[in-house]
């Protein structure tokens, strides 16, 4: 029997795609330079098949003998670590006679520009598809968020599969339909995968998609800090807040897992298991890259900044632990059992408005790097493969889903009515909630920079004039004039006695 598809790499991510592959009846040729993994995978697929279902994996020695099962043409998803093994393997597959019609569908956390790249450079070879994978290693086996982008005649070979193994959603609310099953995928609902765009524009997104994530999480960590530190809750009262808000418009797969987190017991000591992990963040690019996106387009992303930044200085355990004794702080915040009520309730809402923030902040250097790079990115489309199966899955998404909808080209998430009207309502929680953190001496600075990003887009006129000013002064780099033609230039001349003012 020919394969359908085959898999190269075979780490958490790859041998769950696999088997999910398997799960939904295509027959999968598997490879790894481990060949352990290969017969571990082939048989975790045996174990899990349903008693009456035939064999559907082939476990290959070598990349020649995976191209000689594989129909054609040839459809080989790579799970490899980003950089250097994506190319180690297409050069292997080139090798072994991969052929121009076959195509090649990058997994890994790619850098969208390496992307990009060898679309160009494979293109005589083979084409060069991708597709950001998300939702973890559950997610891989189960139902991921899939992004996939490049060639679109590739795309017509990829897309049924990618269709059956994708995380679905109820067509009616919108809300995903979950199974974790070996052998037994869901088939009905709105598979969460859709075409992106040109080569690279689904890696873009997925590192967004990630920039999200890092914001998502850290302004949940912002709030447990806060209700830790500044209400004095435990960790497993903190928990049973964050399960409460899970049922409101803050349901997020991440904030169903805090809760979690929160409330295990530490197997080795009985404590709160979240006591004994040592507070230094790790990080492997993704935010960090659409961060620099960001600065590089001139696309305002504070909070997403805010987020890498925060995982940096958390790195930094030694000199906080000597400094912690050296800086100047604020009494500690003393409430009543109301006003502490009120803080909750307030911090609810500050991280609803932090939320739309910084997603605003992602949909905007989505759409900007989009417009330079000449891609036609569909919003609502994102917004809506984002509803399951990924990390930053939340209710929320079935609402960004609905205001791209109504408006495709919405500039900016803040001015969908269905948004600002509820920040309308939220708006002073928020603000309170950032003004007693910095009167606790608490650091929140998603929850601020997303405030501040907020604030900045109310403000008709912002002091940039005198930074346009200081400019002048100091390096006569001009400015423009609020009653003169947009583009014309002024320099006044600061030096002389007589500053005269020059049109340039
Ligand atoms: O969407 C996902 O499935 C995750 O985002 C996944 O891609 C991975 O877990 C992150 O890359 C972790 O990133 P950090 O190690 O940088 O936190």
């Amino acid at each position: 029997q020919m394969s359908n598809i085959g898999v190269i790499g075979l780490g958490v991510m790859g041998k769950n795609l696999a088997l999910n592959i398997a799960d939904n009846g295509y027959h999968v040729a598997v490879f790894d330079l481990d060949h352990q993994k290969v017969i571990a995978t082939v048989e975790q697929e045996q174990a899990e098949r349903l008693a009456d279902k035939a064999p559907r994996m082939l476990a290959c020695n070598n990349i020649s003998e995976m191209l000689n099962n594989l129909a054609t043409p040839r459809v080989i998803v790579l799970s490899v670590p980003a950089g250097a093994p994506v190319d180690g393997v297409c050069q292997s597959l080139i090798e072994a006679g991969i052929e121009p019609q076959d195509i090649v569908v990058d997994t890994g956390n790619s850098l969208w520009t390496d992307t990009v790249e060898r679309e160009k450079n494979y293109r005589s070879q083979f084409k060069f598809f991708s597709s950001a994978v998300s939702g973890g290693e559950v997610g891989a086996r189960f139902g991921p968020s899939l992004m996939p982008s490049g060639d679109e005649s590739a795309w017509k070979y990829v897309a049924p599969v990618w269709s059956a193994i994708a995380a679905k959603v109820d067509a009616e609310t919108g809300l995903p339909i979950e199974r974790f099953e070996p052998g037994n995928p869901v088939t009905q609902g709105e598979p969460c995968t859709a075409y992106i765009g040109p080569a690279g524009s689904g890696h873009y997104v997925k590192m967004v998609h990630n920039g999200i994530e890092y914001a998502d999480m850290q302004l949940i960590c912002e709030a447990y800090q806060l209700l830790s530190e500044a209400i004095g809750l435990s960790a497993q009262q903190v928990g049973d807040i964050f399960k409460r808000w899970n049922q409101g418009s803050l349901n997020s797969y991440l904030m169903g897992i805090s809760a979690e987190v929160l409330q295990q017991q530490d197997p080795l000591t009985g404590k709160p298991l979240v006591e004994m992990i040592l507070d230094k963040a790790g990080q492997k690019g993704t935010g960090l890259w659409t961060a620099v996106s960001s600065l590089q387009i001139g696309c305002p992303a504070p909070t997403i900044a805010e987020a890498v930044y925060a995982r940096a200085v958390s790195t930094q355990k030694d000199l906080r632990v000597q400094l912690q004794h050296k800086l100047a702080g604020p009494q500690e915040l003393s409430l009543t059992d109301s006003e502490k009520a009120e803080f909750i309730d307030n911090l609810e809402a500050a991280l609803y408005c932090a939320k739309v923030s910084c997603y605003a902040q992602g949909f905007q250097l989505m759409a900007m790097n989009a417009k330079e790079q000449g891609w036609t990115l569909n919003f609502a489309e994102i917004a809506k493969i984002w509803r399951a199966g990924c990390i930053i899955r939340a209710t929320f998404l079935q609402s960004i889903t609905k205001a791209y909808q109504q408006d495709p080209q919405l500039a900016n998430l803040l001015m969908a009515d269905s948004f600002n009207q509820t920040i309308a309502e939220k708006h002073l929680g928020w603000r309170k909630t950032v003004a007693q953190a910095v009167m606790a001496g608490i650091p929140a600075p998603c929850i601020s920079s997303a405030l501040a990003y907020y604030d900045s887009y109310r403000c008709e006129t912002l002091p940039a004039n005198l930074l346009q000013g200081q400019r002048d002064f100091f390096g006569a780099h001009t400015f423009e004039r609020t009653d003169k033609p947009a583009g014309e230039k002024y320099h006044l001349d600061w030096s002389a006695p007589q500053r005269t003012l020059s049109k340039l």
